[in-house]
């Protein structure tokens, strides 16, 4: 689909197409879709950044709280999301041996004590030994920092999740 046939989606279509840009947010979408035509994905994914960062600090919370954890309950039961799920298996979340999976979910805990919202990294820029690390690295991070990080990395997941959905005009690099 290219950005013509974008601008061309009824309501409704471009909700079940885009809802779940940012992860089970698709307030999101529906609300951006009110800015278009959109003149490029360019265009389309900034509209989304800036709804993003106009919310007060409780709708980045809100949106960071949408995420599943990483090879989490969501993961072993079947109910993340196609993305997520995809997104997961990708960065290696789902074929842990059980003392990783028991890692990952100590220091998933620790982080969500620490800050009250999941530890969110865009999955498909990483691999499981990089995620370790930020994992532990980041929950030494301020509340602020992080909030701010998580955003970074909602809006990079946003963007490849788009990439796959429209036909960019050139070669958008994270
Ligand atoms: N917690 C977390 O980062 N989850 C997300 N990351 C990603 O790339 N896909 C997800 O489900």
């Amino acid at each position: 689909m290219d950005i013509s046939a974008v601008n061309a989606l009824s309501y409704e279509d471009f909700v079940n197409i885009f809802g779940n840009v940012v992860e089970k947010c698709p307030l999101i979408t529906a609300a951006v879709w009110t800015s278009r035509p959109f003149i490029s994905l360019n265009a389309l994914e900034a509209t989304i950044n800036e709804f993003i960062d106009a919310l007060p600090e409780s709708g980045k919370e809100g949106i960071l709280r949408c995420h599943p954890d990483l090879a989490g309950r969501d993961l072993h039961s079947g109910t993340l999301t196609r993305e997520s799920r995809e997104e997961q298996a990708r960065a290696g979340m789902d074929a842990l041996s059980s003392a990783e999976a028991s890692r990952v979910a100590r220091l998933n805990e620790e982080y969500k004590r620490r800050f009250g919202f999941p530890f969110v990294i865009c999955a498909r820029t990483t691999d499981k030994t990089r995620i370790w690390r930020e994992l532990s690295e980041r929950c030494q991070n301020a509340r602020a920092a992080e909030m701010a990080r998580g955003i970074e990395e909602v809006k990079k997941i946003c963007r490849l999740r788009l990439q796959g959905l429209v036909l960019s005009d050139a070669p958008n690099k994270l």
